[in-house]
């Protein structure tokens, strides 16, 4: 059996926030705005599994009125819905997420980011996880460096599967 998921999700740039994506602080004079760490690449793989699933999104499980959820780190609640993946006996196929901004420049970052999707998804070899960047050549919100967005498409395998 084979499920797809996408997702895809903006937070605002402000600053007084620290800039965290795919679990990396990246070093910025501003930060994701948001309930929790506003971790714009890891929610949107997070809508991605739970669509994968058809569970809904990330504000139906995680509500951003619920204190509880108040500046969480969002591996923690991808590390949650990856456990819901696991009990209905899914593993990770491969997951490919863009994160579009103008600025800061992700490259140096990639690296890293892909390990901590990898260790969060339990990809067996790290090219099931494939992250990007764009910008939007200065167009639109993300080019005027307003905000980030991301998206994210995820596969999930279960079962024996013939070549
Ligand atoms: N925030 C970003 C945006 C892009 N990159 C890298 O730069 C390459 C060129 O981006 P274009 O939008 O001009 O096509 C892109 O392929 C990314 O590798 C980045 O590191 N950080
Ligand atoms: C993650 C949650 C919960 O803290 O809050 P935010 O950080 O605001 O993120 P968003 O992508 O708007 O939606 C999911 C929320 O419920």
């Amino acid at each position: 059996m084979i499920r797809i998921g996408q997702g895809f999700d903006v937070h605002q740039l402000v600053e007084g926030r620290p800039c965290i994506i795919g679990g990396v602080t990246i070093p910025y004079e501003k930060g994701l705005l948001g309930h929790s760490d506003a971790d714009v690449l890891l929610h949107a793989i997070t809508d991605a599994v739970l669509g994968a699933l058809g569970l809904g999104d990330i504000g139906k499980h995680f509500p951003d009125n619920d204190p509880a959820f108040k500046d969480a780190d969002s591996l923690k609640l991808l590390e949650h819905v990856w456990a819901l993946a696991q009990e209905q006996g899914y593993r990770l196929g491969n997951v490919d997420a863009t994160i579009i901004a103008q600025k800061p420049k992700m490259a140096p970052y990639i690296p890293q980011m892909v390990e901590v999707i990898a260790r969060a998804l339990g990809a067996e070899h790290q090219s099931q996880v494939n992250v990007k960047a764009t910008t939007t050549e200065q167009l639109g919100f993300t080019g005027r460096g307003e905000g980030i967005a991301a998206q994210s498409v995820v596969c999930l395998v279960k079962g024996m599967l013939s070549s």
